[in-house]
C-alpha cells in the first residue's frame, strides 16, 4: 500500500521524478504539497496569526505555497526567509507570494508558526544563525507545525543535527513517509504525524510500516495439528520459556509443546509439557516451528540443544542467549530463521557474522543478508529485515513494554504465528504488531505475565 511506504531521500527523487517524467513537474507537486498542508495549518490555526519560516530550497517553496493559501483565504501570514530562495521552484512560489516577507524573525510571534527552513533536502546541521532563529521563533509562537520534517532532522537516519531544536506539535509529511517521521530519536520531536498525498506511486524498494495484520479465524475445517504444533525449548531459567508458551498459546498455533527438563506447576493446564529425549521431540512430523533461547542459559548443555534444534532443520525462531551461542555454521540452507535480538544481541550477532552497519536498521539488513534469517531488531524503534533486503518498520510502541520478560513474549507469538505456517517475514511483522498492541491493551505498569494474557485480545483486534 502506497500509504505505509517510507522512503530514502533518494527514493523519494526517483518517486518525483517519476511523476515529472509522467507529465507532471516540480511547481505543480510543489503546488499540491503547499495546498495539502495548508489545509491542515488553516485548521490549526484557527484565525489565529501565523509566521511561515522559509528557506532556501524546495522545502522553503513550499513554504511560500502554504503562506499565500493561507493568505487567500485571509488569514494574517508573515513569512520570514532569512536566505532567499534558490530553486526555480522556490523562486516562482515567493514571487506568487503577495503577502509581507522579512529576512529577520525578530519580531515575528503568533498562533502558529510553520517550519519551511530544511526539508529533507538538509545534508549538514543549520548553521547557528539559523538553529537560534528557529528556536526563538519557535519560544514565540504557540504551536509549531513542521512541513514534511522538523528542520534540522537528518531524514534517513532520523538523526537530530542541532541541539536545542523545538518539538513539533504536527509534522506534515509531503508525498510519502521518511524514515525519520519513525526513527529515533527524530520521531519523538515531530507531535502529531500527518500525511500530505501528491500522487507517488508504489516503490518497489521500499520500506514499509507495519500495520495491523489481517489474521482471520481458523478454517471451518481446522483442527490443532493444521492450525499448527510448536515446541517451546526451556533451558536454566525455565520461566523464560513458560512465558513464551503463554504467549504462544494465544497468538493462533493450534498446540504448544513446552520441551523442558523443570517441572513446571504454574504451567497452564492446556500447555503440553515434554520432559524426554530433545532430539525425539524434535523429529515429530507434526513440529511446524521451534522456539529455543529464552532462559536457556550458554553452558554445554545449552549448547546442544541449539544444535539440536538446528541439525533438526525445523523453522526455528532464536531468541537471547542462542543468539549469542549462535555458529553461523549451524544454520541450515533452506530453513527458515527468525531471529529476535535486542541491541546488545544484535551487536553480538553482527560481530559474528562479520556485518558492519552505523544504525539498527543497516545492521538488521546486513545480519539478515549474511545469514539468511528474517532478523527483528527490537528496541523502541523496532525495524524486521529479511534476507532479499525488504525492510518493514514498526509503529512506536507502548514504553511500558521496557520491562524483563517481554522479549520472551513476542518471541513466543512470532513462533505461534510459524507454526501456523506463513513465511517468517509475515510471521515477524505480525508478531511485532501483536506486541505492541497486546502493550497497548495491557494498559500501564504491566508485567510480562499480564501481556502473555493480553496476546489473544490483541488478536481479536486483528480478526
Ligand atoms: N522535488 C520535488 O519535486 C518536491 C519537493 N518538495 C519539497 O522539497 C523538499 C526538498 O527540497 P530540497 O531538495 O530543495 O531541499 P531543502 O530541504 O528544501 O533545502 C536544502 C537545500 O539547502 C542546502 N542545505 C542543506 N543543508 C543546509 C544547511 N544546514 N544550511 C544551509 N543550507 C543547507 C542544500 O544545498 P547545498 O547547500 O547542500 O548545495 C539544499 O539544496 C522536500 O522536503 C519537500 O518539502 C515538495 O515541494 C514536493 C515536490
Ligand atoms: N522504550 C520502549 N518502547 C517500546 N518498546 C520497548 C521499549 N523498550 C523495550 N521495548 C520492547 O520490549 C521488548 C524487550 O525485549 P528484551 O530486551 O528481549 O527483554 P527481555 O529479555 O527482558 O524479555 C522488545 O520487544 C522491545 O522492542
Ligand atoms: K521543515
Amino acid at each position: 500500500m502506497v500509504e505505509s511506504q517510507v522512503l530514502t531521500v533518494a527514493q523519494m527523487r526517483a518517486a518525483e521524478q517519476d511523476l515529472i517524467d509522467r507529465g507532471s513537474s516540480v511547481d505543480r507537486l510543489m503546488k499540491l504539497a503547499g495546498d495539502g498542508a495548508a489545509e491542515w495549518v488553516w485548521r490549526l490555526a484557527s484565525r489565529r496569526r501565523v509566521t511561515v519560516l522559509c528557506g532556501p530550497g524546495n522545502n522553503g517553496g513550499d513554504g511560500y505555497v502554504i503562506a499565500e493559501n493561507l493568505r487567500r483565504r485571509g488569514a494574517e501570514v508573515t513569512v520570514v526567509a532569512p536566505m532567499a530562495p534558490k530553486t526555480d521552484a522556490a523562486k516562482s512560489a515567493r514571487s506568487r507570494f503577495g503577502g509581507p516577507v522579512v529576512s529577520d524573525g525578530g519580531k515575528a510571534k503568533g498562533g502558529v508558526l510553520v517550519d519551511c527552513l530544511f526539508g529533507s533536502g538538509l545534508t549538514r546541521p543549520l548553521e547557528p544563525e539559523h538553529a537560534l532563529a528557529l528556536r526563538d521563533l519557535g519560544k514565540r509562537h504557540e504551536q509549531l507545525i513542521a512541513i514534511d520534517l522538523p528542520s534540522g532532522i537528518e531524514s534517513d537516519g532520523g538523526k537530530i543535527l542541532n541541539e536545542n531544536l523545538p518539538a513539533y506539535d504536527l509534522t506534515l509529511a509531503l508525498g510519502a513517509w521518511k524514515y525519520a517521521h519513525w526513527r529515533l530519536p527524530a520521531r519523538f520531536r515531530m507531535g502529531e504525524l500527518r500525511l500530505v498525498p501528491i500522487g507517488i506511486g508504489h516503490c518497489e524498494s521500499a520500506a514499509r510500516l507495519i500495520g495491523k495484520p489481517n489474521i482471520g479465524p481458523p478454517a471451518s475445517d481446522a483442527h490443532k495439528y493444521t492450525r499448527g504444533l510448536c515446541a517451546v525449548i526451556a533451558g536454566k531459567m525455565a520461566g523464560a520459556a513458560l512465558l513464551s508458551s503463554k504467549a504462544a498459546m494465544r497468538a493462533g498455533a493450534g498446540y504448544v509443546k513446552l520441551v523442558s527438563d523443570h517441572s513446571h506447576p504454574s504451567a497452564p493446564a492446556g500447555l503440553v509439557l515434554e520432559t524426554g529425549d530433545l532430539d525425539e521431540a524434535l523429529a515429530h512430523r507434526r513440529v511446524r516451528a521451534v522456539l529455543i533461547g529464552p532462559g536457556l542459559g550458554r553452558d554445554d548443555e545449552a549448547r546442544s540443544k541449539l544444535a539440536s534444534v538446528l541439525a533438526s532443520k525445523k523453522s526455528a525462531v532464536l531468541d537471547a542467549d542462542a543468539l549469542h551461542l549462535l555458529d553461523p555454521s549451524q544454520l541450515q540452507r533452506d530453513c527458515s530463521y527468525l531471529a529476535t535480538p535486542h541491541d546488545g544481541e544484535l551487536e553480538a550477532l553482527c560481530r559474528n557474522f562479520a556485518v558492519l552497519a552505523a544504525d539498527r536498521a543497516g545492521k538488521a539488513l546486513g545480519l539478515a543478508k549474511a545469514s539468511g534469517m528474517v532478523v527483528v531488531a527490537k528496541g523502541p524503534d523496532t525495524v524486521v529485515a529479511a534476507p532479499d533486503g525488504t525492510l518493514a518498520l514498526a509503529k512506536p510502541a507502548p514504553t511500558w513494554l521496557s520491562t524483563a520478560g517481554t522479549g520472551d513474549i513476542l518471541a513466543g507469538i512470532a513462533v505461534s504465528r510459524m507454526a501456523t505456517g506463513i513465511p517468517a517475514f509475515e510471521a515477524a511483522c505480525e508478531a511485532v504488531w501483536l506486541h505492541g498492541e497486546a502493550a497497548r491493551l495491557a494498559g500501564p505498569a504491566f508485567i510480562a505475565d499480564d501481556l502473555a494474557h493480553k496476546v489473544a485480545d490483541a488478536m481479536a483486534a486483528a480478526l
